[in-house]
């Protein structure tokens, strides 16, 4: 090696440290430094059990008035005719058991809502989310990605001028991913909560679909065969990808693959929704690979180009979404690495039932 070659790699190796320390310096002074990711490999957690989930919503129901949680609003938007509420003037930190079962049951309904100037709520802190999230049934736990420091229950998404990878756009033409969460899981999510720590300047948003409407596009004859199928959900890619070292590199619970309906039917409003997404679901039980390809592809499409049934959420700082997972699927948009700046998100993910078939008594294969 010379000369010229060993001073050059020291001078790296300073300023990588001098990077470092900047970098922590940054970090240490970051508000919410306790909410950054956290990877464990050591980090290992049991099988997720089956439980008996009632819905807040169906408490709701009986209300003599399910919107009263609104009343005081100072504004409420409806961001598109069939999803999505936007609310202004409304505290969630300030509902209580009742307002929170009525919050559900119009998430239920609106697929998607939007509360605005939410300081409080998001500074509250993570005692404050665990009580939050447990009103709503049990809280998910991540099997790959970050989470706070001893708050394993709290997914989060993170990038910032360090991330140095960015292969959402470099392995990829967009970054539309659109999906449900963890659908892989028996019991996937029902009313979630996503609130952003840190906003960049621009871009970021996130994508929202409703479902519902993507199925009810469809021909009755069309909708009436595919309420007769079932699909493959799967989490053994979002384990291989993490194990990869791309994305943390922790794999806390081993990989699970369910069957559920392809049209699932809501608990509480009755409302049948599309049930597949490009991300975890794999095959069409019982069709032949090119029919269950065909037919999947068909419904990705439908859905991705739908965008006469899709919302979008500009995030500002205070601002807190809450989405129904079971009737509504959503992508995130990666445009702002180039800014450089913080994008933090922190998702509180309530378990919900087992998908229930639209059509009754369709049997459910088990794996
Ligand atoms: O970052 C986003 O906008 C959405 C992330 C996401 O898909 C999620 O947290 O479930
Ligand atoms: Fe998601």
């Amino acid at each position: 090696m010379s000369t010229t070659e060993t001073i050059n790699q020291a001078s790296e190796a300073v300023s990588s440290l001098t990077l470092k320390t900047g970098e922590q310096k940054d970090q240490e002074e970051y508000r919410y430094a306790h909410l950054l990711p956290h990877f464990d490999p050591s980090e290992k957690f049991p099988a997720l059990t089956p439980f008996e989930h009632v819905d807040p919503g169906s408490r709701a129901l009986k209300h003599a008035d399910p919107l009263a949680f609104l009343k005081n609003a100072a504004r409420v938007v409806q961001l598109t005719p069939r999803l999505g509420t936007e609310v202004r003037g409304v505290s969630l930190l300030s509902l209580d058991g009742d307002g929170r079962d009525q919050l559900a049951l119009e998430v239920a309904r609106r697929g998607l809502m939007v509360f605005r100037d939410q300081h409080e709520f998001i500074d509250a802190g993570p005692e404050s989310y665990l009580e939050w999230g447990r009103h709503f049934g049990r809280l998910h736990v991540h099997p790959t990605s970050g989470h706070p420091k001893n708050h394993p229950e709290f997914h989060l998404v993170y990038k910032d001028a360090n991330s140095t990878f960015n292969f959402e756009v470099d392995e990829s033409i967009t970054t539309t991913v659109w999906h449900s969460d963890v659908s892989y899981e028996l019991q996937p999510p029902g009313l979630t909560t996503f609130f952003l720590l840190s906003v960049p300047s621009t871009g970021g948003d996130t994508l929202f679909t409703s479902q519902a409407s993507t199925l009810r596009r469809l021909s009755a004859p069309f909708v009436a065969f595919l309420r007769t199928l079932s699909a493959v959900h799967s989490g053994v890619e979002q384990a291989a990808f993490s194990r990869s070292g791309r994305r943390g590199g922790v794999v806390r619970r081993e990989p699970v693959e369910h069957v559920h309906p392809l049209v699932r039917r809501h608990p509480v409003t009755g409302e049948e929704a599309l049930y597949v997404n490009r991300q975890f679901t794999r095959r069409i039980v019982g069709l032949k690979k090119e029919e269950s390809e065909t037919l999947l592809n068909f419904l990705y499409d439908h859905v991705s180009k739908a965008g006469d049934l899709q919302a979008r959420v500009k995030w500002e700082p205070g601002t807190v979404v809450l989405w129904d997972n079971r009737v509504t699927a959503h992508s995130a948009i990666v445009d702002y690495g180039e800014l450089k700046e913080r994008r933090h998100g922190l998702r509180i993910t309530p378990q919900a039932e087992r998908p229930i078939p639209a059509l009754e008594g369709l049997e459910l294969p088990t794996l």
